[in-house]
């Protein structure tokens, strides 16, 4: 025990990114976790090389997903092999909902709600053991904790690969059509205004949600920096994921963004067209977030 807790302080005082490193009892969860898989996947790529078109992890169903997320993101010698490409969560709809809203000590957390949270896509599976009623409640129910991923119902987990594989849910370039889907959803009820997106996409009995943003108006791209940069450093570890769309003033184009906890990296992208409208969309997934602080902050960047 003595050994595990000094090698965590030793990586905690050289870590530049605090929210990495958890304690718990036994040592640092984290960097078990993350320890392993890294040797995992360096073997495998000692043994395979680039022969790989995929590397499917399943972890069980009471792994938090934030560790093995963040290897990929941090690790330096991992990310020179591999990329991640999305986290697909399957879900059993006979049981999901009981175990969605188990209540647990405020230190522990509910698995069931942080691997719908980070889900790229997510698989509504065992359809046939529920009735309509059942799956409506609670496909609403993982669409107010994470409202950016895809969902497909099946049986016995049968999806088109396309589906999990290829995903591109980390890519800068694929982030339009992340935020695309998510306000498909919002417009059935939603009124289009000059700001749109004001439904209330938080429930009052989980700490885990969504909050989407959806404006037209330019925003100042420093401010905007400044204030995701000020977020993810103060709140990085409570913030799951974000993506964004936004129209900005020096730029005739897009600016993408996307991150996970405290990393944060964006980029100029294509081009509006000239009969487009320029509407701005973030999508923010965490735990406590503040809705109304995050919409007065975005309103504080736009020109
Ligand atoms: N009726 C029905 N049964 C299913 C479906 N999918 C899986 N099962 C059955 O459910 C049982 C348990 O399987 P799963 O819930 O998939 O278990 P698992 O996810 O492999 O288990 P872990 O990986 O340990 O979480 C098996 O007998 C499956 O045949 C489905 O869509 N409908």
């Amino acid at each position: 025990f003595g050994e595990v807790d000094i090698d965590s302080s030793l990586v905690a005082n050289h870590s530049s990114v605090a929210e990495d490193i958890v304690m718990v009892n036994n040592g640092c969860l984290c960097c078990t976790v993350r320890g392993d898989l890294v040797k995992m996947l360096l073997k495998l790529m000692k043994q395979k090389g680039d022969k790989f078109d995929h590397i499917v992890i399943e972890t069980t169903g009471l792994a938090k997903p934030g560790p093995v997320i963040e290897t990929f993101c941090s690790d330096e010698l991992v990310s020179k092999y591999v990329k991640l490409d999305g986290v697909v969560t399957l879900v059993d709809c006979k049981h999901a909902m009981q175990h969605l809203n188990e209540v647990k000590a405020r230190w522990v957390v509910n698995e069931a709600v942080e691997q719908v949270a980070y889900a790229d896509r997510i698989i509504l599976n065992k359809t046939d053991l529920v009735d309509d009623t059942e799956l409506e409640v609670l496909t609403n129910k993982i669409k107010l904790i994470n409202g950016m991923a895809q969902m497909k119902k099946a049986m016995f987990g049968d999806v088109d690969m396309d589906f999990v594989l290829g995903i591109g849910g980390y890519d800068l370039d694929r982030i339009e059509a992340a935020v695309q889907l998510n306000e498909n959803k919002e417009t059935a009820h939603c009124h289009l205004g000059h700001e749109h997106g004001h439904h209330h996409d938080h429930v009052h009995d989980a700490a885990v949600t969504s909050v989407s943003i959806v404006s037209e108006g330019l925003l100042d791209l420093d401010e905007v920096n400044d204030w995701l940069e000020r977020l993810v450093d103060e709140k990085g570890e409570d913030l799951y994921r974000l993506k964004g769309v936004i129209s900005v003033n020096e730029s005739t184009g897009r600016f993408v963004f996307q991150g996970v906890h405290s990393m944060l990296e964006g980029c100029p992208a294509k081009p509006w067209e000239d009969d487009e409208k320029r509407i701005s969309k973030l999508v923010f997934i965490g735990r406590n977030l503040d809705e109304a602080a995050l919409r007065k902050a975005f309103k504080g960047c736009l020109l």
